[in-house]
């Protein structure tokens, strides 16, 4: 059924206008409105004929067995649908929950615009700034849903947006209530919309009624709401618009309601477009309210892929700029097809699927394509238009569009971040694009956090273990923000993630989707160990010629890695480790030359060799607690020696391992030392709740207090808004009343609210939730980052081994 109403998109794709295409992203807090907001923009673009909801577990794309279970999002969904008839919107659900925090920031690399739900009880909340600042670089929407609930503050809401997100606005409609005198309350049940004149009131029984209204006919009260929410719009607008200002005095001689609503429609895209500003909307998308409007937002301030920012990519001096055909012109080729593997899933039907954002180009299945990050060409399958969980195979994929690779060929040639280039016509074009430019291209991957919590994996039974070791290399390949290791020492697999949440969906995953035989431990902070000085060098040779002369170095947990990397000016060349910020240091080799190899194995294989042995003998561990082991350098010198004739490089991988293990056995016990998780806090909380909220994190969770400041005053990371005053701004922005907003007033912002921030170790931050509830009597908040390992704490270190 549903695949049949997904049949019509196609017609509009093969025209490919891409100025009519929008990849958006719907971005918020947990349990903000995200999924059911979705929901209804699926019912009134036509695509679904019944509005599933999140309580009963029937949307279309929370579809996962997990996320009805629990009415939460956990892994983004794509889907597509046509708005203003010839409008498609390629649109992506992302979960709200912290844990899952890299869903978030993948499915941002890949979209040109978004939308922020917020919740107008709730406000703006500590995980709505995290998304923002996840996709700062991509303009966007804010809509305040829940508008329909007692408590509801639009106009605080917009306050806090303003001076929280350091954002300005452009309030594009707000709310309509209706008094009911019987029972002496409002009750929403519309939108004023300041760009098109209009109140728009929904009906409660009908969820497709609308009835408009002209806002100059309506009643005193709204009409005056109206006129000065219009020239606050106006006024907004013309800070960054020269042209509609000259409209506005010279064709509308100062009359804010002569200017036509697409000179508005237009000034305000230009200016979401550039992140001058932010357009706001709101709704109830659960009582059907305001959603249409927000899908007009979506296609009239959005931006199309020809208008959004060129992705960031390895060569420095490529010539990107934008085709109307073939989307991003790279290097100037037209033939150049260009696109980013995002998310891996496996489907039960198809197996392995990879989502891909196609940049530049035409993607035809089955052609042959070169991936570039691993150097590897295929051929590919079909392709897939994905709709939550139903597919349309296609024979091609557009510039700009988002799409799905299938077949037995992509499983083991592409993983995410990998970026793929293939030619727009031919079958096997590959050898007419430029080899050091076009295919070597790369998008710049997406960061993965590093896992903060582990648990431990093991086979129910020895026989088990190969399936165990399948399951696990699935998730993780589907969620790279899992990490598998093993303990060398014990021979234990753990498996590591982003919080507890997380893991405990995975091996939900594991156990009922995989149906892997396991044990799993509970969950534990990841803990790690460091060296503290450098080793001497060691030389191991054997009796057929290999000689190797290695050190192991730490390296410095108070300097980023890119200034170390930068700072060394041996010539030496840093290849990672793994993920815990280790990495092989190799010198330039005294004799070898790498422009005139003259060896039999190829130099990248013995790089290789020595970096699976380095992986393994830092996995073995410190002697603190046979940790595995971070922020170390293994140094190779460059005076090693192969025989000329050595045909493979198996007798290199144990020399050097063993060689690396005994280097890390010579250093003293006392040079190594426990590292665990350290987070950066930020607890937003009211004036008077500072004392006991200091002592506790103080005291209780050893935090190291970085400051404490007045929350309107707590500095942007944006450097260029760092002199706006967004305190006053949000004073004189023109807001009508909060009509249900009983005990927060708007006055409120003036007595502003403490921020204070610290580091502090996670392992103590276990249940805060509950305590800054109690602390603050529910008015506190916090969000905290992950921001690097550090040393535990001597006082610590006992309390810390016992666990
Ligand atoms: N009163 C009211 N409730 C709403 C509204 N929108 C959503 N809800 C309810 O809020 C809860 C959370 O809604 P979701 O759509 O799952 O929120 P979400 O942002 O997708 O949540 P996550 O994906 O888990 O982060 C559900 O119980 C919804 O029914 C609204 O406009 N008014």
């Amino acid at each position: 059924m549903l695949s049949k109403l997904f049949c019509s998109l196609r017609t509009y794709a093969t025209r490919a206008n891409l100025l009519k295409l929008r990849n958006i992203g719907i971005i918020a807090h947990i349990d903000a409105g995200k999924t059911t907001t979705t929901e209804r923009m699926l019912y009134y673009s036509g695509k679904i004929n019944r509005i599933g909801d999140v309580d009963q577990g029937d949307t279309i794309t929370d579809f996962l067995p997990q996320e009805r279970a629990r009415g939460i999002t956990i892994q983004s969904a794509a889907i597509s649908f046509n708005w203003q008839n010839d409008y498609k919107i390629n649109l992506i659900d992302t979960p709200g929950h912290a844990d899952f925090s890299f869903e978030v920031i993948r499915a941002v690399k890949v979209l040109d615009g978004c939308v922020t739900i917020l919740d107008a009880v709730a406000g703006v909340e500590a995980q709505t700034e995290k998304v923002w600042k996840q996709s700062k670089n991509i303009p966007k929407i804010c809509f305040i849903n829940k508008m329909d609930r007692e408590g509801a503050g639009y106009s605080r809401t917009v306050k806090e947006l303003i001076t929280k997100m350091r954002t300005r606005v452009a309030l594009v409609n707000m709310p309509l209530f209706k008094y009911d005198a019987k029972t002496q309350r409002n009750s929403f049940e519309g939108v004023i919309d300041l760009v098109n004149q209009k109140v728009l009131k929904w009906s409660s029984y009908n969820p497709d009624n609308i009835q408009v209204i002209d806002a100059i006919e309506t009643i005193p009260e709204i009409k005056e709401r109206f006129l000065r929410g219009r020239e606050s719009l106006v006024e907004a607008l013309g800070e960054f618009d020269e042209s509609l200002v000259e409209y506005f005095l010279d064709q509308a001689e100062g009359d804010y309601l002569a200017i036509p609503s697409n000179l508005l429609n237009q000034s305000i895209r230009r200016a979401t477009v550039k992140q001058h500003l932010t357009p706001v909307l709101c709704g109830a998308s659960f009582k059907n309210i305001g959603v249409q409007p927000l899908l007009d937002a979506v296609v009239n301030y959005l931006p199309s892929p020809l208008e959004a920012r060129i992705p960031e990519v390895n060569h420095d001096n490529l010539s990107m700029s934008y085709d109307p055909k073939v989307g991003i012109l790279i290097n100037g080729n037209k033939n150049l097809c260009v696109a980013f593997a995002f998310k891996v899933i496996t489907d039960p039907i198809r197996g392995t699927m990879i989502f891909i954002r196609v940049y530049s180009g035409i993607l035809n299945s089955n052609n042959t394509v070169y991936n570039c990050s691993r150097a590897s060409k295929f051929k590919l399958g079909k392709l897939v238009l994905l709709h939550a969980n139903v597919y349309e195979e296609t024979s091609q994929l557009y510039p700009g569009e988002i799409g799905v690779l299938t077949g037995a060929t992509v499983a083991n040639n592409v993983s995410t971040g990998d970026t793929i280039v293939s030619h727009s016509l031919k079958k096997d074009g590959l050898k007419s694009l430029d080899r050091n430019t076009e295919l070597t291209l790369r998008i710049n991957p997406i960061t993965v956090p590093p896992p903060v919590f582990v648990v431990s994996v093991e086979p129910r039974t020895l026989g088990n273990k190969k399936s165990m070791e399948e399951a696990l290399r699935v998730i993780v390949r589907e969620d790279p923000s899992l990490v598998v290791s093993k303990d060398e020492e014990t021979g234990q697999t753990l498996l590591g993630g982003m919080g507890e949440l997380h893991l405990e969906i995975a091996k939900d995953r594991l156990l009922n989707d995989l149906n892997a035989d396991v044990n799993i431990g509970k969950v534990m902070v990841s803990y790690k160990e460091a060296i503290d000085h450098s080793s001497q060098e060691f030389t191991a040779e054997n009796d057929n010629g290999c000689k190797f002369t290695l050190s192991v170095e730490p390296i410095s947990l108070d300097t980023s890695i890119e200034e170390t990397i930068a700072s060394d000016e041996s010539g030496s060349k840093w290849y990672p480790l793994g993920g815990d910020n280790n990495y092989l240091v190799v010198e330039p080799h005294d004799t070898y030359r790498l422009d005139n190899w003259n060896l039999l194995v190829p130099y990248h294989s013995i790089i290789n060799a020595i970096l699976s042995s380095s992986i393994a003998a830092l996995q073995k561990g410190g002697k603190v607690a046979n940790l595995s082991l971070h922020s170390c350098a293994v140094k190779l010198k460059g005076n090693w020696k192969i025989p000329l004739d050595m045909e493979n490089v198996s007798e290199i991988l144990p020399l050097t391992r063993n060689q690396i293990v005994g280097i890390l056995d010579s250093l003293p016990f006392d040079a190594y030392s426990l590292l665990e998780p350290v987070m950066l806090l930020e607890v937003n909380i009211p004036q008077k709740d500072v004392g006991p909220v200091m002592q506790d994190l103080t005291g209780a969770r050893k935090a190291n207090i970085l400051s404490i400041e007045d929350e309107y005053e707590v500095s942007g990371s944006n450097e260029d808004l760092s002199s706006i005053d967004f305190h006053r701004m949000a004073q004189q922005q023109y807001l009508p009343p909060d009509m249900t907003l009983k005990n927060a007033q708007l006055g409120d912002i003036g007595s502003s609210n403490k921020i204070i921030r610290a580091f502090v170790p996670l392992r103590e931050m276990v249940a805060y939730t509950n305590k800054i509830r109690s602390l603050t009597q529910g008015r506190g908040s916090f969000h905290m980052d992950y921001h690097g390992m550090h040393k535990v704490t001597h006082d610590r270190l006992g309390s810390v081994l016992n666990e």
